[in-house]
C-alpha cells in the first residue's frame, strides 16, 4: 500500500522473527531428507494458454524455505497489496505515479483484449500492421536500397531500453533468423562503436533503425548523425536517406527534424517504459530477423504469461513465487546479487538484459510516498552463459563467503544436436549438478575418505563445500519465440511484484538523470584548463590530465 513501509507489514515483522529464530536450522540436506515430497511441494509447472507445448517448470525446492516461510512470504505479498496494484496496472492506472503515466507493456502484446480506456492503446494493432508491412518487404527483397538493391544489413541505433531488449531476443531467436540479413547494434557513445561496425558494411544494402523513445538522448542521436554522415558519403544526395534510416519514437516532431519521413516512424507512448519496450515498436529489428510471424509468436508468449500472472492464485503463481523467495534473500538474509544463469548459449545476453531491467526497476532507495526505506530494495543482477562462469566465478558462488542466490535457467532439447545431441547432454548434466552441488555441498568426512591418510588438514579443508547455497531451477523444453516471451515475461512481473512489495516506483529512473546533467556541463569546459571551474579537486584534476595528454 502507498505509504506503507514494507517492514511495517505484520508478515515483515513475523518474517524477521522466523529468520531470527529459525535460519540455523534451515539446512537443505535436512530438508529434503526430512521430506521426500519436497520437490513435490516446491515446484510448479506453468503452460501458456494459448500454446501447449510452451510449458516451464519452476522447481523452487531447494530454497532455505519451509511450508509456512512460503506461506508467510505470500502473505506478505498479499497485505502489499499486489493484488489490486496489479489490476490496476492492467487497466491502465497511472501507477507510474512521479512521472503521472499509465505502465501497459502488457497492452503491447494483448492484442485488442485489455481493458482499458488509455490514449494510445487503440494504435498498438495498426503499429504492428506497420511492423508487418515493413519486415515483410525488407525481408522479401521489395524495399531496396537507393540503388535498388536489396537489404542485408540492419543497424539498429539506440541504448538501454531501446538496445539491450533487440540485443538479447535476436540472440536468443538465432535458429529463426534470415540468414541474408544481419543485425548489428550500436549503442555507446564511444565513436569506436559506431565506427567499427559500419567499417565492412556496404551503404547501399544497409538499414539504420533510430530507436530512442526520447529521441533526445546524446549517445543515440550522436550515433545517427555520424551514421547519415557516413551513409551520405557514398550516396551523396539527402533524399536517399528515406530508403536507408527509419526511427522508432515517441517523438515524432524530433524524428522529422533529423531528417527521417514520418512514414517511416513507427510510434509507442509514453506508457511504455525504455527496459519494458522490446513488445512495441523498439522491436523492429526482432520483426526483421526472424520475420512478422514469429514476433507475434514472442508477443502472444509474452502475452500467455500475463493472464497466468492476473488470473492464477499467488500459491501457484510463477512470477509471484519467484519474487517470493527474491525477497527472503534479499532482506532477511542480505544477499546482495541475483544471479541469472541460462544454460543455453543463445541466452548469452539474458543477464545483461534484466541488469536494467530490475536494476532500472528497483534500485530506488524512496518509496513512492518518498519515504526512505530502512530494507534493501531491488538486488545486483549479474550472470553468464553456463558452462562459461563455472570455469570463472563458480568458485566464489560454491566456496566464497557470500550467499548467492542464483536461477539456473534450461531448455530441455537445443537447437544444435550435435553428434547426437551429445553437447547438450554435457551442458545439461552441468545445470542439474549445480544447483545439485551448491545445495548439498560435501562433507569433511567425504573429503577424509576420498583424499586418504597422507592428506594434511588444510589440504582437507578447502576440499569441503559448506552447501546450503540456494537456487531456482527453471526449464522448458525449447527455446522457441513463444517460450522467450513468457520467460521474460516471468522476470518482468517478478521484478513488478517486488517493486510493490518495497513500496518503490518500479517505472521511473531518476537515478540515470544526474550524471547526464554533469556531463553536459563539463562538455562545455573541455576546451580550455582556466574553463574547467566549479568542480572538485579530484574531478579537476582528472580533467586538467586529459587536457594536457590529448590529441585530436
Ligand atoms: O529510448 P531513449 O529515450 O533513447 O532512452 C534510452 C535510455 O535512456 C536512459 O538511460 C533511461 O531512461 C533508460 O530507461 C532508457 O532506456
Amino acid at each position: 500500500m502507498v505509504g506503507t513501509l514494507a517492514s511495517d507489514y505484520p508478515a515483515w515483522k513475523k518474517l524477521q522473527e522466523v529468520y531470527d529464530n529459525e535460519h540455523k536450522n534451515l539446512v537443505l540436506k535436512d530438508l529434503f531428507a526430512a521430506d521426500p515430497e519436497r520437490f513435490a511441494k516446491f515446484h510448479r509447472e506453468y503452460t501458456a494458454s494459448s500454446n501447449p507445448a510452451n510449458t516451464i517448470l519452476l522447481d523452487f525446492s531447494k530454497n532455505l524455505i519451509t511450508e509456512p516461510i512460503l506461506a508467510t512470504l505470500l502473505q506478505l505479498i498479499r497485505e502489499s497489496g499486489l493484488e489490486q496494484v496489479r489490476d490496476s496496472m492492467f487497466k491502465g492506472e497511472h501507477i507510474n505515479t512521479s512521472e503521472d503515466r499509465a505502465v501497459l507493456h502488457v497492452a503491447l502484446r494483448s492484442f485488442g483484449e485489455l481493458d482499458t480506456t488509455e490514449a494510445g492503446v487503440s494504435e498498438v494493432l495498426p503499429v504492428l500492421q506497420h511492423i508487418r508491412e515493413f519486415s515483410d518487404a525488407v525481408r522479401s527483397g521489395a524495399w531496396t536500397g537507393y540503388t535498388g538493391k536489396p537489404i542485408r544489413a540492419i543497424v539498429n541505433i539506440g541504448i538501454g531500453g531501446s538496445d539491450l531488449g533487440p540485443v538479447m531476443v535476436t540472440e536468443a531467436l538465432k535458429p529463426y533468423a534470415k540468414r541474408d540479413l544481419t543485425p548489428y547494434f550500436v549503442s555507446n557513445v564511444d565513436g569506436t562503436h559506431i565506427a567499427e561496425t559500419v567499417r565492412d558494411l556496404d551503404p547501399e544494402t544497409t538499414l539504420f533503425i533510430i530507436a530512442s523513445k526520447t529521441f533526445t538522448t546524446q549517445e543515440t542521436i550522436t550515433n545517427a548523425e555520424s551514421a547519415r554522415d557516413w551513409f551520405l558519403k557514398t550516396a551523396g544526395d539527402k533524399k536517399h536517406v528515406a530508403k536507408h534510416f527509419v526511427a522508432l519514437s515517441t517523438n515524432e516532431k524530433a524524428v522529422t527534424a533529423f531528417g527521417i519521413a514520418k512514414e517511416n516512424m513507427f510510434g509507442f507512448w509514453d506508457w511504455v517504459g525504455g527496459r519494458y519496450s522490446l513488445w512495441s515498436a523498439i522491436g523492429l529489428s526482432i520483426a526483421l530477423v526472424i520475420g512478422y510471424e514469429r514476433f507475434e509468436e514472442l508477443l502472444k508468449g509474452a502475452r500467455d504469461m500475463d493472464k497466468h500472472f492476473l488470473e492464477t492464485p499467488l500459491e501457484n503463481n510463477l512470477p509471484v513465487l519467484l519474487a517470493a523467495v527474491g525477497l527472503w534473500y534479499n532482506d532477511f538474509y542480505g544477499s546482495q546479487t541475483l544471479a541469472l544463469l541460462p544454460y543455453d548459449q543463445y541466452l548469452h545476453k539474458f543477464a545483461d538484459y534484466f541488469q536494467q531491467g530490475d536494476m532500472e526497476s528497483n534500485g530506488k532507495f524512496v518509496t513512492k510516498a518518498g519515504q526512505r526505506v530502512d530494507y534493501q530494495t531491488g538486488p545486483i543482477i549479474w550472470g553468464a552463459a553456463g558452462t562459461n562462469g563455472q570455469h570463472s566465478f563458480y568458485q566464489l558462488v560454491h566456496q566464497g563467503t557470500k550467499l548467492i542466490p542464483a536461477d539456473f535457467i534450461a531448455p530441455t532439447t537445443t537447437h544444435n544436436p550435435l553428434r547426437g545431441s551429445l553437447h547438450h547432454r554435457i551442458l545439461l548434466s552441468n545445470f542439474f549438478a549445480q544447483p545439485e552441488a551448491l545445495a548439498f555441498g560435501k562433507t569433511e568426512e567425504q573429503v577424509r575418505k576420498e583424499v586418504g591418510p597422507n592428506a594434511t588438514e588444510a589440504l582437507i579443508k578447502s576440499k569441503v563445500f559448506e552447501g546450503n547455497r540456494p537456487s531456482n531451477s527453471i526449464i522448458f523444453p525449447l527455446l522457441t519465440p513463444s517460450a522467450l516471451g513468457s520467460l521474460i515475461a516471468l522476470y518482468e512481473h517478478k521484478i513488478f511484484t517486488q517493486g510493490v512489495v518495497w513500496g518503490i516506483n518500479s517505472f521511473d529512473q531518476m537515478g540515470v538523470e544526474l550524471g547526464k546533467v554533469l556531463a553536459k556541463n563539463i562538455l562545455a569546459q573541455l576546451g580550455k584548463p582556466e574553463d574547467v571551474v566549479g568542480h572538485d579537486s579530484s574531478t579537476t584534476g582528472l580533467i586538467h590530465y586529459y587536457q594536457k595528454y590529448r590529441k585530436e
